[in-house]
């Protein structure tokens, strides 16, 4: 890489850095799991370090298991909307991202959840996608990190001209709300010329998000990173209406629009008609980086409860957190028990 790298390459690199950083964070997880599991293993030092870190992070950000009792006295009375995220919350992280399934009993919770409260799947997937991996009916569903939005079929009454409403074609059928729509012709080409590019690099795959795209490099090795890199940067420097976000092992080409998932949460109250009222609480559940604008939606609005999934302390906008995606089962499996005793 030369010395005079531009605004974009050094977005790049802070990606791959940061993404390189998650692989610690799975190094350290691992740690964190053998430490609890068994204490004499001779990487115990540097475990009870990690631990100690956890349990102070846990502090700040308290295990929305440890505290169900006290979020739910603080819920009675409330109107509660769900929004998860899928990948990491719902179904654990694989190697395999066509493989990220979700279990019998995480789907069966999920369907519970969706009969007592509005519930909506918030994606970086395409839409269609994450639907066929819930395969449930009873819920909504926004992929592409909230710019691809089937939402309830009420008007919008937003007065600030933000949101436009649900768009309906001539027959009066529900069609979904893309504000990235233009996007869509220069999405196809990126796919193309870079599913292209990276077909020699060995584990690089391209996945066709709707209105983003992912670049999963989990199975790329070490040494290729710097190759995929750059290739990417290129791409990005051809496309400077498109920006580069991050997540677990994933660089993510999306449009540089302000529409993320906190506006997809704040739509999605919108159009059920509960935005300005003052006795809901949206629970928020997501484990990765672009989940922290919806937490940031939710503390903003001072109601409702966001909750980061996480086994190792991470900077978050989130109040509260699960380890993993077995601990979201057992919150929400709690949470329907909760209403369905309680009402
Ligand atoms: O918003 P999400 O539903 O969490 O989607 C974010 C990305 O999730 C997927 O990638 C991640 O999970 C894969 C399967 O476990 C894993 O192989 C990959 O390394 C992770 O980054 C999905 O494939 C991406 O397109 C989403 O953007």
């Amino acid at each position: 890489m030369g010395f005079q790298t531009s605004h974009s390459t050094k977005r790049i690199q802070q990606s791959i850095f940061k993404a390189k950083e998650d692989s610690i964070d799975a190094h350290e997880n691992s740690l964190i799991r053998r430490t609890t599991l068994n204490f004499t293993d001779h990487t115990q030092t540097n475990s009870m370090f990690t631990l100690s870190s956890y349990n102070s992070w846990v502090v700040r950000h308290p295990s929305a298991l440890n505290t169900f009792d006290r979020l739910m006295k603080g819920a009675n009375g409330k109107r509660i909307i769900v929004f998860l995220d899928y990948d990491g919350t719902l179904s654990p992280i694989v190697n395999d991202p066509d493989r990220a399934f979700m279990s019998d009993e995480m789907r069966a919770a999920v369907y519970e959840i969706a009969t007592y409260f509005p519930t909506a799947i918030i994606s970086g997937r395409s839409r269609d996608k994450v639907k066929d991996f819930v395969k449930l009916n009873n819920l909504y569903y926004a992929g592409s990190h909230g710019m691809d939005i089937m939402a309830p079929s009420m008007p919008v009454t937003s007065s600030d001209g933000k949101h436009f409403g649900i768009a309906r074609n001539t027959n009066g059928i529900e069609v979904p709300f893309q504000p990235a729509k233009k996007f869509l012709p220069a999405i196809r080409e990126i796919i193309r010329v870079l599913k292209n590019e990276v077909k020699e690099i060995k584990g690089a795959m391209i996945e066709d998000n709707g209105f983003c795209l992912s670049v999963h490099f989990r199975q790329v090795q070490e040494k290729d990173y710097d190759v995929l890199e750059e290739k990417v940067k290129s791409v990005l420097e051809n496309n400077p209406q498109f920006c580069l976000t991050e997540g677990k092992k994933v660089m993510e080409i999306r449009p540089s629009i302000k529409w993320n998932k906190g506006n997809a949460v704040e739509y999605f109250l919108d159009t059920l008609g509960l935005s300005s009222c003052s006795d809901i609480l949206p629970v928020y559940i997501g484990d990765d980086r672009t989940d922290e604008d919806a937490f940031k939606v939710i503390q903003s609005r001072e109601q409702g409860y966001p909750i980061i999934v996480s086994s190792i302390p991470r900077e978050t906008n989130a109040l509260y957190s699960l380890r993993d995606p077995s601990e979201v089962l057992i919150f929400l499996s709690r949470l329907a028990k909760w209403r369905r005793t309680s009402y």
